[in-house]
């Protein structure tokens, strides 16, 4: 049976489902079928982007599937290396031709890049194609304080989102801080910390205990906490039985001791790739 997911409110009167499905590797006639079963469960929210050229495997899904355009909600993402300006512009055009789209519902800046320093072009690039109607929601991905402050103070208008990594190794608790006193959406990317069952968090005794307690998965114990935080997961997988499970998080609630259980298990150095968006650059 397809899971009703509750939608949020982001800062530019657009919404947005609770939860998403990540689509990293998911690609070619696999890919479109892994993403019907998705929307077949429920998922609404479908994040994609240049980088994992899938593009095209995504607006296939949106072809074939029987559910309309305008209850789906797709994301694409903005490469380091066509952050100039006028390259941006062109590379969301080629994004819609990709994926045979008239508009993206959210397309994000997809790492700051701050020593190659172009990201306020890029956002100025992405105003100017939500603008034009290319895009309805625009935003950013694994931005710093530093970096939001810097794209606000210049061009004067706030990403309605930003996805960063955020898991219970790495909980982010001072960035989702920074983005609920300015009002911006936080998105979860590696929710599950991009692991399978036998890894270190599928092992993890307390959550084991909080998924005896409520008789849920592990995975659903994470992705509740995610959802609690008011942050919008988008866990990927490919197998039509683990879909339907990762939206399965909507009938019971974790107690306020046991969200701080979960966040506790986070680690200075938690980051997954040791990718620091200080440092870090993509292209
Ligand atoms: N903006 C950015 O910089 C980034 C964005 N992303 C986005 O975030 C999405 C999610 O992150 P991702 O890195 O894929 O990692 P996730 O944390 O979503 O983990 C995905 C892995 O978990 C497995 N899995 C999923 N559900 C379950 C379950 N219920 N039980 C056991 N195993 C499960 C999947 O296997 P299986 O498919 O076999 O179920 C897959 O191996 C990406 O797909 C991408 O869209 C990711 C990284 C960076
Ligand atoms: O998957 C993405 O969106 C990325 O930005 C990658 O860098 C990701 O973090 C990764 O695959 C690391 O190995």
């Amino acid at each position: 049976m397809e899971v009703k997911i509750p939608t949020i409110n982001l800062n530019d009167g657009h919404v947005l489902p609770a939860v998403g499905l990540g689509t990293v590797q998911l690609k070619g006639e696999a890919g479109v079928n892994s993403l019907l079963t998705g929307l077949n469960a429920g998922y609404r929210l479908l994040d994609s982007a240049y980088n994992y050229e899938n593009e095209g495997t995504v607006g296939e899904a949106v072809k074939r599937t029987h559910l309309p355009r305008e209850q789906l909600y797709i994301t694409s993402k903005l490469p380091g290396r066509y952050q100039a300006y006028s390259k941006a512009l062109t590379t969301v055009e080629e994004s819609l031709f990709r994926a045979d789209l008239d508009y993206y519902d959210l397309y994000l800046i997809h790492w700051p890049n701050p020593i190659t320093d172009q990201y306020v072009e890029a956002w100025q690039a992405l105003i100017e194609a939500q603008k034009r109607g290319n895009i309805r929601s625009i935003g950013v991905c694994n931005f710093l304080p530093e970096h939001l402050d810097r794209i606000m103070k210049e061009t004067g208008i706030k990403p309605a989102i930003n996805q960063i990594e955020l898991h219970p190794f790495f909980n982010q608790e001072n960035q989702r801080e920074y983005h609920k006193q300015h009002n911006i959406q936080t998105q979860s990317w590696s929710p599950l910390v991009r692991s399978k069952e036998g890894s270190e968090l599928f092992e993890n005794k307390q959550l084991q205990e909080l998924a005896n307690k409520y008789q849920k998965s592990l995975a659903q114990i994470v992705l509740r906490w995610h959802y609690q935080l008011d942050s919008i997961a988008i866990p990927k997988s490919g197998n039509a039985s683990r879909q339907k499970e990762n939206l399965s998080i909507f009938n019971f609630e974790l107690q306020e001791q046991e969200m701080e259980i979960i966040s506790s298990l986070t680690r200075e150095n938690g980051r997954l790739h040791k990718q620091d968006p200080a440092t870090y650059e993509e292209f």
